[in-house]
């Protein structure tokens, strides 16, 4: 077939390039650009966005430097919006938009990330952003969606308060650098496509995890963190995004990290991103959150103009700003010098070579050119919407009530303030989806007769009063549920939550349901809540952590009870006492404990009370047993193994040593009960190695397995590297320590391997110092503002160490 005709069959299965070019793509086959290189799809991606920008006058490159870019008309360039979201699904935002019906009115709605991050299945979190870039792309070839998204959020989770806590994947580094992994390659289609499918955008670059607290606020927030807690914990994400998983995008965040605002600082978007992890591809760019750039004027109060402060962004590398204040004051600072064209000129071509790699100017070309709406909410993406609800719930009491065998000769009581849930369900950052699975539509496919009592009380009503309705169906039912917890009204964006309880009478309600003497059990939504009383009361029967679980997320909960799915979610955070926010303000960022301070630590890894639920916690309706397999590396036989040191970097070749093998492991995981079931394999490390004090365990590895009968066994193979034994000293560098380790499957470890190094002490990856502090003088900050390079050592050349 001839090139020719293949277009013309292309043409007729999908939208014609002519008809494209009218909805918002750009005019190759004709007027100014037509002869173009940047229309030459044989040509240079870079190539051809530097042919672009050379036609664009001064006033053109400085007008397209916004989210909302106008394009250059006369070029038959048309506008075109850079943020769209797509957190769980496309969602509505400035370059999503929906129809009211018919086609493109809704698309797949996957569960929060807080969900989908308690599966721990790699492969889902690639299946699921396979469908978003997907559905996206079906939604950008009818000129309803832009072709980069501004997903994933991957700010580790570290305070329950968090209002966004429910848009991550969870509180540990390790399992969300190699949950965005997975996402990336699904959202962009591989490490290195000829036409990546979309852009993903990693957010927020860094140390952003508070919207509100003791006035303070996102806005003006100046986070206070030492090198060593920002290489363990704030950035692997990230790294994972930057140096391992070829992200076209990043975003940087609004707070500020030890005097800089992120949008405004050499030290991250240069040294670190783009230096120090090889992000420095010309079609990766950052975008500023949305009027961060503004809030490096104020309330930040950086620079003393507001020309100061959007060349300190442009020159610090953020190339595009999500507002209009690089529109409006870009040219005011140009005129007084304080940017060179050139950094403009390399902020467009970062952008218009990441819409050339997407194929924005190739026409029918690009493969996904012929997906349609026929293309969203299909049975498979339905289906995937299903599992990630399924696999994310998690069973986190059971007195052997469930799963419960509900016929149609039963009645259950339904009640609770998610009891009726719909939207509730999405969270935020959420599109209308194609329908909403809620409880109660949970319910009534078991068969039984459903009372429900959704909103007698409300979430934040400290009284019964208004419950009334709900006893008399507690009284008339065989099986008693309360759907309940919190949601985005009591945590979202903008507010942190200021009580981690249970909200309003909920718990009396729970607990006077409790006494009816009926199978009672409680699923919870939304974020974390200190369920010690559902724990201590022996007439709860059950207790299902149901999160955000997305637009099937009623009926995925009700398979669990009644047994057509088995329970294998783990928690993705802690679940902290309540009087845990009582002993560690929001604005302490540090993760160990501290007497000085009264800090308990954050997360699994450092907290030293009890806590109600430990993460990874998560039980199932069967059991399992679990032994390292025989075929082990020869040397990983004796449970007393030693390595030295040097030979195991000796015989490393990687470019970056962290990423270096240090063995495989294989795993035996046998169902010892009686129902078939996935078993998630959590691979964490302990022992006593390197700088003091140790954590109590880190997450170094895990695996889900699927559908494991019973009786029947699967192997899982634990892969660590020198990377995941190494730990990370004061001045931020990654290093491989001599000392005692053990690998320890399960929360209660159901296997343990220990092995040794010996020798000396090796660096795996140096840690740029971060620049002098600055200061802050009548109100304005002074002192460090370049790089590492032209800052980063004191008067007397040593690095300054810890901030
Ligand atoms: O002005 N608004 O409508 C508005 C809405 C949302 C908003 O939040 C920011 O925008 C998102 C952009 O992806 C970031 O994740 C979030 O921090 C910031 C501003």
């Amino acid at each position: 077939m001839s090139a020719l005709l293949g277009a013309a069959v292309l043409a007729l299965a999908g939208p014609a390039l002519a008809q494209l070019e009218g909805r918002g793509f750009p005019e190759c086959h004709q007027g100014p650009l037509k002869n173009n290189t940047v229309c030459d799809t044989s040509a240079d991606p870079l190539d051809r966005a530097i042919a672009l920008i050379k036609t664009f006058t001064l006033e053109e490159k400085l007008n397209n430097t916004g989210s909302t870019s106008p394009g250059v008309p006369r070029l038959g360039l048309p506008a075109y919006t850079w943020w769209n979201e797509a957190l769980h699904g496309v969602a509505d935002s400035p370059g999503v938009n929906f129809s009211d019906v018919g086609d493109f009115s809704y698309a797949t709605s996957f569960p929060e990330p807080i969900v989908m991050g308690a599966a721990f299945d790699d492969e889902l979190i690639r299946a699921v952003a396979t469908v978003v870039s997907t559905e996206a792309r079906a939604f950008n070839n009818f000129d309803r969606a832009g072709l980069d998204f501004w997903t994933p959020n991957i700010n580790p989770y570290k305070d329950p308060r968090w209002g966004r806590g429910l848009e991550t994947p969870g509180e540990d580094p390790f399992h969300i650098a190699s949950y965005v992994h997975n996402l990336i390659d699904g959202l962009q289609g591989g490490y290195d496509p000829k036409y990546k499918r979309v852009v993903a955008t990693c957010k927020h670059f860094v140390g952003y995890d508070m919207e509100s607290w003791n006035g303070n606020y996102r806005y003006q927030w100046d986070a206070q963190i030492s090198s060593q807690d920002l290489v363990e914990y704030y950035m692997p994400p990230f790294q994972s995004c930057a140096r391992d998983s070829n992200v076209g995008a990043f975003m940087c965040s609004y707070n500020a990290v030890n005097g800089r605002p992120t949008c405004a600082d050499p030290y991250l978007l240069n040294d670190i991103l783009r230096e120090h992890w090889g992000w420095t591809e010309e079609q990766q760019w950052v975008t500023s959150d949305c009027d961060a750039v503004q809030n490096v004027f104020y309330p930040h109060k950086f620079t003393e103009t507001r020309e100061e402060a959007v060349a300190a962004a442009l020159n610090a590398g953020t190339d595009i700003d999500c507002g209009t204040y690089y529109q409006h004051h870009l040219p005011a600072a140009y005129e007084q010098g304080l940017f060179n064209e050139s950094t403009l000129d390399q902020a467009l071509v970062r952008q218009y070579s990441s819409l050339v790699r997407l194929g924005y100017f190739d026409g029918m070309a690009v493969p996904y050119r012929n997906l349609t709406f026929s293309d969203v909410s299909t049975p498979h993406a339905q289906q995937l919407a299903h599992r990630a609800a399924a696999e994310g719930i998690v069973l986190l009491k059971n007195d052997g009530t469930l799963p419960l065998k509900i016929g149609s000769d039963m009645t259950i009581a339904l009640v609770g303030d998610w009891a009726n849930a719909t939207t509730q369900m999405q969270g935020n950052y959420e599109g209308p989806a194609p329908y909403l699975h809620g409880p109660v539509y949970g319910a009534n496919q078991t068969g039984a007769t459903v009372l429900v009592a959704n909103q007698p009380g409300g979430q934040g009503d400290p009284t019964t009063d208004n419950w009334r309705p709900i006893w008399e169906y507690a009284e008339q039912a065989d099986v008693i549920v309360y759907a309940g917890g919190i949601d985005l009204t009591v945590a979202e964006e903008g507010m942190d939550r200021v009580s981690i309880d249970w909200t309003g009478a909920q718990l009396d309600v729970i607990g006077q349901l409790a006494m009816y003497g009926k199978p009672m059990f409680v699923m919870q939504m939304g974020d974390q809540v200190d369920n010690t009383p559902i724990i201590q009361n022996p007439n709860i029967s059950a207790l299902i952590w149901g999160g955000y679980p997305g637009q099937d997320g009623g009926l995925a909960l009700f398979d669990i009870v009644t047994g057509k799915v088995a329970p294998a979610g783990r928690l993705p955070v802690t679940q902290y006492p309540a009087a845990y926010i009582s002993q560690i303000p929001m604005t302490d960022m540090t993760l160990r404990p501290n007497a000085t301070t009264g800090s308990p630590g954050r997360t699994y890894q450092w907290y030293t009370g009890e806590p109600v639920f430990e993460f990874g916690s998560g039980l199932h309706y069967t059991n399992f047993s679990i032994s390292f397999a025989n075929d082990l590396p020869h040397n990983h036989h004796s449970s007393s193994s030693c390595y030295n040191i040097s030979d195991l970097t000796g015989d490393c070749n990687e470019q970056y040593k962290d990423r270096c093998a240090f063995a495989t492991i294989p795993l035996d995981v046998h169902n010892t009960g009686a129902v078939t079931s996935d078993y998630v394999a959590l691979g964490f490390l302990t022992g006593c190695h390197g700088p003091q004090p140790y954590p109590r365990k880190r997450l170094r590895a895990y695996k889900r397995l699927h559908g494991i009968a019973p009786g029947s066994t699967q192997t899982a193979a634990v892969n660590l590297t020198l990377g995941s034994l190494a730990r990370v000293d004061d001045y931020g560098n990654t290093v491989l320590y001599p000392g005692d380790y053990a690998l320890m499957i399960d929360t209660q470890p159901l296997a343990m391997m220990n092995f040794s190094l010996t020798g000396e002490a090796v660096t795996l990856d140096y840690w740029p110092q971060p620049p002098v502090k600055r200061v802050q003088e009548n109100g304005y900050w002074v002192g460090g503002y370049g790089s590492t390079q032209e800052e980063g050592l004191l008067a007397d050349g040593t690095v300054p160490g810890v901030m």
